[in-house]
């Protein structure tokens, strides 16, 4: 990404004391280094022209901070925890041993920073129904919003008389309960700590880790084969980007394509929507090719459709088929489009529709349309209206940074149900 002069400067000095520390562990640093980036942190420039498939960055295991790097003592303590929780624990609490990496450490987010990024950090009543002023307020009367969007937060406004609730299976809420049953194991171990100084670094490895699956981390669950990469840490998301590769041996960063001096050089966290970025990564893209929102809450209730339905179909032969309904910016997928033609079609014209035999006819698609509008669509952009109009009044009720990444958020949401009126023709209905 080629930045302007303005928007780089230079990252300070723990940043070289840190480079040259990962250097002496035998960091390997091929024409890159830090620098400040307006709105990103810290980030990977090229400091030289970068072609196309040059290694700009190899970290060998031994410099990686691993489930296997823990003294067995240590480890011992911490019976049944995630690595993530075991990796945070460690971190914070080991003393002496942790001093080891403290110029790595000096190079990390301040709390600050994570207090105006992190949503589980942001002011508890941004979760509860807001009235126009930010004081929490009534769901279920007309005017209050929630202010973090559903896939984040798990409430909706309007549509809660209609749909369950299901605000524990919101991102954040997923978050919590992960850091919460990792905090349980290191409370009972370091009675003393408080949870404020656990979750710091626990962020840290929220924020900052790579998947790494070698013996010693097979033995626990895909998404928590944990391990921090010095270095390759700096590196910033975008939705493509440098290869990350990993094997035994270490860490390797390989250029996707050819750089001029000053572009910011990104890797890829992975195909995340805005709301997992902001959720745990703390921010949104402009541009997303992985965004998308979840329309799971809208079938649910009264507006189950069984998996029994679903198993007619090969394409639904399986249990998830109950879920993962969405929309993204090529309109609403075709299992929200199957479910809802279960609605107005002719069992027999909808497994020909599930079975890519039927076209739509003119009745169906106009059926079709309004239903997508006034059961989904319309109330999705009810929801995003609601949220900015309160976000424009609520004044300083809530952090500025906090209330731009919103507004920012909703502005998307309400872009990608307006795109998808538009592809479904039913924008004026
Ligand atoms: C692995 S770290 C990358 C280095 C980090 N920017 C720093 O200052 O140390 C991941 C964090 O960087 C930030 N980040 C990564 N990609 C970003 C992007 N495209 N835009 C804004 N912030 C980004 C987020 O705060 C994220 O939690």
């Amino acid at each position: 990404m080629k930045l302007s002069m303005a928007e780089i400067s230079p990252p300070g000095p723990q940043h070289d004391q840190f480079t040259a520390w990962a250097k002496k562990k035998g960091v390997k640093i091929n024409g890159v280094g830090p620098a400040r980036i307006s709105g990103r942190g810290l980030g990977i420039i090229a400091q030289r022209r970068i072609e196309a498939g040059e290694e700009l960055v190899n970290v060998p295991a031994s410099a990686l901070l691993t489930v296997n790097s823990i003294p067995e003592d240590f480890k011992t303590l911490h019976k049944d925890i995630t690595i993530h929780g075991l990796l945070a624990s460690f971190l914070a609490f080991s003393g002496v041993q942790t001093s080891l990496y403290g110029p790595w450490k000096a190079t990390w987010p301040s709390v600050q920073e994570f207090e105006e990024s992190m949503p589980i950090l942001w002011p508890a009543h941004l979760r509860k129904p807001l009235d126009c002023n930010g004081e929490p307020t009534n769901a279920t009367e007309e005017k209050p919003a929630f202010l973090l969007p559903p896939a984040i937060g798990g409430r909706w406004r309007r549509i809660l008389e209609f749909f369950m609730p299901r605000e524990d299976e919101g991102l954040l809420a997923k978050q919590e309960k992960r850091m919460k049953a990792d905090w349980k194991i290191v409370s009972k171990i370091f009675p003393t700590k408080t949870l404020e100084e656990y979750t710091y670094y626990w962020l840290v490895v929220n924020t900052r880790s790579f998947y790494f699956e070698v013996p010693g981390t097979t033995d626990f669950a895909h998404e928590d084969r944990m391990v921090l990469c010095p270095f390759v840490d700096y590196f910033n998301h975008n939705d493509h980007g440098c290869d990350v590769v990993f094997d035994e041996s270490g860490y390797t960063v390989i250029s996707d394509r050819a750089y001029a001096v000053g572009e910011e050089i990104q890797t890829s966290y992975g195909s995340h929507s805005n709301d997992f970025l902001l959720c745990e990564y703390g921010f949104i893209l402009e541009n997303n090719k992985f965004d998308y929102l979840p329309l799971d809450d809208f079938f649910s209730g009264k507006q189950v459709i069984s998996p029994g339905q679903f198993l007619t179909a090969k394409h639904f032969l399986n249990l998830y088929a109950y879920r993962n309904y969405t929309l993204n910016s090529e309109g609403v997928c075709f299992r929200t489009q199957v479910a809802i033609r279960r609605q107005i079609m002719s069992t027999c014209h909808w497994k020909k529709f599930m079975a890519g035999t039927f076209e739509d006819d003119e009745k169906t698609r106009v059926y079709t349309g309004i239903e997508l509008h006034n059961r989904i669509l319309s109330r999705y952009e009810d929801e995003a209206d609601e949220a900015l109009k309160h976000l424009e009044k609520i004044g300083d009720a809530i952090p500025a940074g906090v209330k731009e990444v919103l507004t920012r958020r909703w502005r998307q949401i309400r872009d990608l149900v307006r795109q998808a009126m538009d592809i479904h023709e039913i924008r004026r209905i």
